[in-house]
């Protein structure tokens, strides 16, 4: 915070960012502690679950990109399933309780991963009302009206909160619980307390059990995107390289065009002198016979779009050429062909 001059907030996602940047060698770390070949393993074992503990400020965590960036690079590496913790003492008022399930609804709808709701700190109260609300709407009623009833609405324990009393709240509150009915459907959901290890066996079978589905039906999913995604890329490329090809033929017809313009001294000019360049050339190819350049160089696109590509794949590594590279190769062409005139 100091070093960067920032708030709390800015310095937990700060601290994320920058844990972000290192996600390959975070997963590389991983790969090697389960992989149970791995004699390196400290006492020879692999280990088999991988607890992510995700910043306090759970917006932080759901709502930027290196949260989506750690947890899209985690579900494509293993199986991956959200615990949403849950401090059962503080959440047993009928309001903190749906304003619990409300966040954690909005969590897996973001995150679109299977998900457990573990009750903690069952110590000091039991977790079994909250599983009774989520499975028995007339339970959650009643519950509703005895805080109603009791004047101690909207809040933890014997003291009303805000809100308190509001007939409104009490209807919303009604009417949430039977919309979140099938959001529960989806939920694994246990009590644990991690001070005395009660339940904990229990959480590790709802982490199977979670573990199954992502496998039957989150990861099958995951793939079709990733695979939309790098089709959709890949269609993005080939349309620059078509621009490119046709930049290139622009450039043979107006060869001896009359310098009007200035030599582009960036991408983004180069980029708007090509524009122009092709729009002329657009009127002349309706205005006079001068398409014969034209139809050569459209005819030979297809054997130098595999020279760029080859080109490109020669100098980057890559088989494709990036946006950027295209940028720069339209910008060194616009700058060449000022040159030349
Ligand atoms: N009685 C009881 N206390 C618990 C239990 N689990 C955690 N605590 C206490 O709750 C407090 C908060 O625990 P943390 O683990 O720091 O909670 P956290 O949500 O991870 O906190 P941040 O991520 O820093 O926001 C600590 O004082 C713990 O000792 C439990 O099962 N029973």
């Amino acid at each position: 915070m100091k070093q960067y001059n920032l708030g709390p907030n800015g310095g937990i996602l700060t601290s994320l960012n920058l844990f972000a940047t290192k996600v390959d060698q975070i997963i590389a770390l991983l790969e090697r502690r389960v992989d149970p070949n791995n004699p390196s393993n400290p006492g020879g074992r692999a280990i088999k679950h991988i607890l992510v503990d995700t910043p306090g400020q759970i917006e932080v965590f759901v709502w930027s990109a290196s949260g989506s960036i750690l947890l899209e690079t985690l579900a494509s590496s293993f199986p991956t399933v959200i615990a949403y913790i849950i401090d059962t003492p503080r959440t047993s008022s009928t309001s903190t309780f749906m304003s619990n399930m409300l966040y954690a609804c909005s969590i897996l709808y973001k995150t679109k991963l299977p998900m457990i709701l573990v009750f903690n700190k069952t110590d000091v109260k039991d977790a079994e009302f909250a599983k009774e609300w989520m499975t028995d709407f007339d339970a959650f009623q009643s519950a509703l009206r005895q805080e109603e009833e009791a004047g101690v609405f909207g809040g933890e324990g014997s003291t009303a909160g805000f809100g308190a009393g509001s007939g409104y709240m009490g209807s919303l509150l009604n009417s949430m619980s039977l919309m979140l009915e099938e959001f529960y459907r989806h939920l694994n959901v246990v009590g644990v307390s991690s001070m005395t290890g009660d339940g904990i066996d229990e959480f590790f079978e709802a982490v199977e059990a979670k573990r199954q589905e992502f496998e039957r039906d989150y990861r099958p999913e995951l793939e079709r995107k990733k695979k939309e995604r790098e089709e959709a890329k890949a269609a993005r490329r080939e349309q620059e390289l078509g621009k490119l090809m046709r930049d290139m033929s622009v450039s043979g017809a107006s060869r001896g065009a009359p310098r009007d313009r200035d030599a582009a001294e960036t991408v983004s000019e180069a980029e708007e002198v090509d524009q122009a360049s092709r729009d002329t050339i657009g009127g002349s190819e309706s205005d006079d016979a001068s398409g014969d350049e034209e139809i050569t160089s459209a005819g030979d696109d297809s054997g130098l779009t595999e020279r760029y590509k080859q080109a490109l794949a020669d100098s980057t590594g890559h088989k494709t050429p990036s946006e950027q590279d295209l940028s720069f190769m339209r910008y060194l062409r616009a700058s060449s062909k000022n040159v030349n005139r």
